[in-house]
């Protein structure tokens, strides 16, 4: 029998069925009496074979079972609470240690809710305020758990928990319900109920919302908690007891909402904080935390976006932890078609509720960022290891951020660094990486002349290597600060300039070098530790400052001067555009008190008068040198004669030679692609030519269109800078310059469609071929004749082509010749823009060798003169022979006028 027990025992320990092991349980599986089985189990009891759970009811577990399983040894034959036991064993988190910020934020109030429930003999009563969604629920349960592990209550004791908002429209009932009722109490209470208080009695009542609670009940309430004792609804003659623990919670002021008697018996008030005052860290744990949740509920690994794990931590949730549970829901739902076959969910921005979205700034959203994905295990597993140097990140950039006396914060921020790792201090030996990291770091130190102080060193090289090697899970909490750090880093450059400029030059060298990027904390903690060296050591005798405009010109410069040279010679101070005369001086004074023992200072300015810049300088011991005027080789000229101890007055003699300037233009090498557009006729027409090709042209074309005096064309030739200047694709216009090489295409060519193909094919190396089709296209609607015409501005078009049409046909019988069609509408164009030029006194007084034509074309012109003897009267002009010239230049190529002659 004894045998059976002891494998009835052994298998149900095995098999983790605990509430098999009863004396009742084990009898009644084994049709035992109980008496006999509690006699064999005293037995085993006795030999060390079974440990008892102090259980109600009390169970029986085989021991070696239980040590093997767990890999623990039992001591004595009792485990007094067997679900704690089993808990430690398995790692597992108890009662507060599952509230995130229980060792950070919340801790205090942790450590004062377990005095609380703690507190002899049953605990005080406590009241939990904050916003909602904060955490109060889950406190109160958790202050349950607490007092059930550490026996503060009865295992069998109850947590109960009532919202007494849900009773606002009938405060009778929560009574009834708190307190019970008997028989007939009320309608509908048809037979006697206990309370809540009674169920709760030797556990927890939590009363939620409590603001709720109507006066009479409250009253009822403190009345109980003085005496601990209550009547039930209907029955005010019977006493009942409870000695129940209670827990109160309201998102109001409990001064405002509950009454003064109640309030004088609740000792304990603690406020939750809400989300926005949780840190980064402890809201990236509750992010990652909840997440974790999803991924075991819905059995998917889950991946987030470096954006969305940005954009959770930065949205001011409402409802605090609740809401933001709340859209780690919806999103995991909205994400949830997108698993693939390895079961990986990615969530990225698109998956997050549009309230979420709608909150952040477009300008966060659309920050250019490698789309990053972490999964959640990685990430909870950084965030250990980022915890603490997070934390003394996050107050450092505090402290620097907000603070009035940047010297003095600066200094403490120094101790507070060199005393955070000094608690890391290394022994093992470097590896090859972090040897070539620290042998970057002191061959730029020694160019900024600065020494590692000795009985430091060790202390920078565990500080840099540490740096070094921070987890990745601090970039992510990092850019969730980007801002701030920015704004750090900019306090840094114009305070510590010399280090920040120090460690600038790392990061770059240890990026080109390493491949590897610091990141501007890291960056931040090393010029606080350079600075602290550089303390240490005396200012060098020496030295320049420049002092410009902008947001980081003198900075710039002085890098780039300082790198160049590889010594540190120049400070920079960066100043803002509109800067008094005072603040500038101010800035130098300050300068100078921080550079005591200097002798010489070379101040380079940008701007301003030297008088006023060193009237108000504080100059004890020392000389400056100021110069007015800033660029790179002045400042490099400058920079070199202080590093070579060159006199000062020297220094600055060269640096006038260096201030003469010289000029050269070099023009636009890529010359723009033209059309000129240049008629006899006149700038009128060209102009109208101009327009019409312009509109022709495709809208994006880069050919451009521009006229020039037909006259200069013609003196000038190809010699004319109009060539020079630009890549000069073809010439329209009215008479063909003579000497000119680029293809020349006739106005009346245009006109009549007839020979466009030259054009076309002038064009063809400059266009594709939808923008030549569209081009012709254009060029077939723009050109007509009266379009051309409509450039004349005093006379009437229509009439006066009338005239000139008819003085042509009479020319063309004087001349015993029949013009082809282009010749005729060039010369219509031409004669008529002549004749209005001749009616407003603009004839052309120029033409080639004028005597020669009048001696060798008397024809030519006695036969115009005849043919325009009526347009002449009319208009009440004489045609000069000038401008007969350039007609017979019109009609001298015509092939029909060619054969004749
Ligand atoms: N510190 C925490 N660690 C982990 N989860 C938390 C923490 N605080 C709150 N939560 C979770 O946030 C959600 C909201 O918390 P809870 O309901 O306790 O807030 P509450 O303050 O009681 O809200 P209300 O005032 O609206 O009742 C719950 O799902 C809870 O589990």
């Amino acid at each position: 029998m004894q045998e059976m027990i002891e494998k009835a025992i052994q298998e149900h320990t095995q098999n983790g069925q605990f509430s098999r092991l009863s004396v009742a349980e084990l009898s009644s599986q084994l049709s035992l009496p109980k008496s006999r089985v509690t006699q064999v189990l005293q037995q085993l009891l006795k030999a060390g074979t079974v440990v008892r759970a102090g259980q109600k009811p009390v169970l029986f577990l085989d021991r070696s079972v239980l040590e093997e399983t767990y890999g623990t040894a039992i001591e004595g034959d009792t485990i007094r609470n067997l679900d704690q036991w089993l808990a430690a064993q398995t790692d597992q988190e108890q009662d507060f240690d599952r509230l995130i910020g229980h060792d950070g934020s919340l801790s205090s109030l942790v450590e004062q809710c377990k005095a609380t429930v703690a507190y002899p003999p049953n605990g005080l009563p406590l009241i939990l305020t904050g916003e909602t969604g904060t955490g109060k629920s889950m406190i109160a349960g958790l202050a349950y758990e607490y007092a059930r592990n550490h026996d503060l209550v009865k295992p069998e004791s109850r947590f109960v928990a009532v919202n007494c908002s849900e009773y606002a429209n009938n405060p009778e009932l929560l009574t009834a319900n708190l307190f019970g009722y008997v028989k007939g109490a009320f309608t509908g209470a048809d037979q006697d109920t206990p309370g809540l208080l009674e169920l709760a009695d030797g556990g927890v009542l939590f009363l939620d919302e409590v603001h709720n609670l109507k006066g009479e009940c409250q009253e009822k309430l403190f009345h109980f908690m003085d005496q601990s004792i209550y009547h039930r609804m209907g029955d005010n003659k019977t006493w009942y007891t409870s000695s129940v623990r209670l827990i109160f919670a309201t998102t109001e002021d409990p001064e405002k909402v509950l009454l003064k008697t109640l309030q004088r018996r609740i000792p304990m008030k603690l406020t939750v904080p809400n989300l926005a005052a949780r840190g980064n860290y402890e809201k990236l744990q509750i992010i990652l935390s909840m997440f974790a949740r999803e991924e075991e509920r819905l059995k998917v690994h889950i991946q987030l976006s470096s954006s969305v794990i940005q954009l959770l931590l930065s949205y001011p949730f409402p409802e605090n932890i609740g809401g933001l549970k709340s859209a780690i829901q919806s999103s995991c739902v909205n994400a949830l078609f997108q698993t693939d076959e390895e079961k990986v969910m990615r969530i990225g921005l698109k998956d997050i509720p549009d309230s979420v979205i709608q909150y952040s700034a477009l300008e966060t959203l659309m920050k250019p960022r490698e789309l990053t994905w972490h999964g959640i295990e990685e990430l909870r597993h950084d965030l250990v290891n980022v915890r603490t140097p997070f934390s003394f990140f996050e107050s450092v950039l505090e402290t620097l951020e907000t603070t009035q006396d940047f010297e003095s914060d600066f200094r403490a921020i120094q101790k507070t660094v060199l005393h955070h790792f000094k608690r890391s201090l290394r022994k093992a030996d470097l590896t090859p990486f972090e040897t070539a990291f620290l042998t970057i770091v002191q061959d730029r130190c020694r160019q900024y002349h600065l020494e590692l102080p000795e009985k430091d060193r060790q202390l920078y090289t565990t500080a840099f290597v540490e740096l070094l090697s921070l987890p990745q899970g601090i970039d992510l909490l990092l850019q969730s600060r980007a801002k701030q750090v920015e704004e750090v880093m900019n306090r840094l450059r114009t305070e510590a300039f010399k280090y920040f400029s120090l460690v600038t030059e790392i990061r770059q060298e240890v990026r080109e070098r390493l491949e590897t990027d610091l990141n501007p904390l890291q960056c931040l903690i090393m010029t606080v530790l350079a600075a602290r060296a550089g303390q240490s050591q005396p200012a060098p005798r020496r030295m320049g400052v420049i002092l410009a405009h902008g947001e980081s010109s003198a900075s710039s410069m002085a890098m780039c001067v300082n790198q160049w040279l590889e010594t540190h010679v120049f400070d920079a101070i960066d100043m803002p555009l509109f800067v008094s005369q005072e603040e500038i001086s101010r800035q130098l004074n300050d300068w100078l008190r921080k550079m005591e023992g200097i002798e010489e200072l070379f101040l380079l300015v940008d701007l301003g008068s030297l008088e006023q810049i060193y009237r108000n300088l504080n100059i004890r011991n020392v000389n400056i040198g100021i110069i007015n005027s800033l660029s790179l080789k002045l400042a490099l000229s400058v920079g070199q004669d202080i590093r070579n101890q060159t006199p000062m007055e020297k220094v600055f003699e060269r640096a006038k030679a260096l201030s003469s300037i010289e000029y050269h233009i070099e023009r636009n090498r890529e010359k723009p692609r033209m059309i000129i557009c240049s008629c006899a006729s006149g700038l009128g027409v060209a102009e109208k030519l101009r327009g019409v090709i312009v509109d022709s042209l495709p809208e994006d074309s880069d050919i451009r269109v521009m006229t020039y005096d037909y006259n200069t064309l013609q003196q000038e030739g190809m010699t004319s800078p109009v060539f020079e200047e630009n890549q000069v694709i073809s010439i329209v216009g009215t008479l063909k310059p003579e000497e000119i090489t680029v293809p020349f295409v006739a106005l009346e060519d245009l006109i009549l469609q007839e020979n466009t193909n030259r054009f076309d094919d002038s064009l063809r190396p400059y266009m594709e071929a939808e923008e030549m089709r569209v081009f012709k296209k254009n060029i077939v609607k723009n050109f007509s004749l009266s379009n051309i015409m409509n450039s004349l501005t005093i006379l009437n078009p229509a009439k006066l082509l009338e005239h000139v049409a008819d003085a042509i046909d009479r020319l063309q019988n004087r001349l015993g010749v029949s013009l082809g069609n282009n010749t005729c509408f060039g010369l219509y164009v031409h004669v008529s823009c002549l004749i209005e030029r001749l009616v407003m006194n603009r004839g052309i007084e120029v033409y080639g060798n004028a005597d020669a034509f009048r001696l060798e074309q008397q024809d030519f012109i006695q036969a115009v003169d005849d043919s325009f003897a009526d347009v002449q009267k009319f208009y009440g002009i004489r045609i000069p022979v000038e401008e007969t010239g350039y007609m017979y230049d019109y009609i001298k190529n015509d092939p029909n006028y060619k054969k004749r002659v």
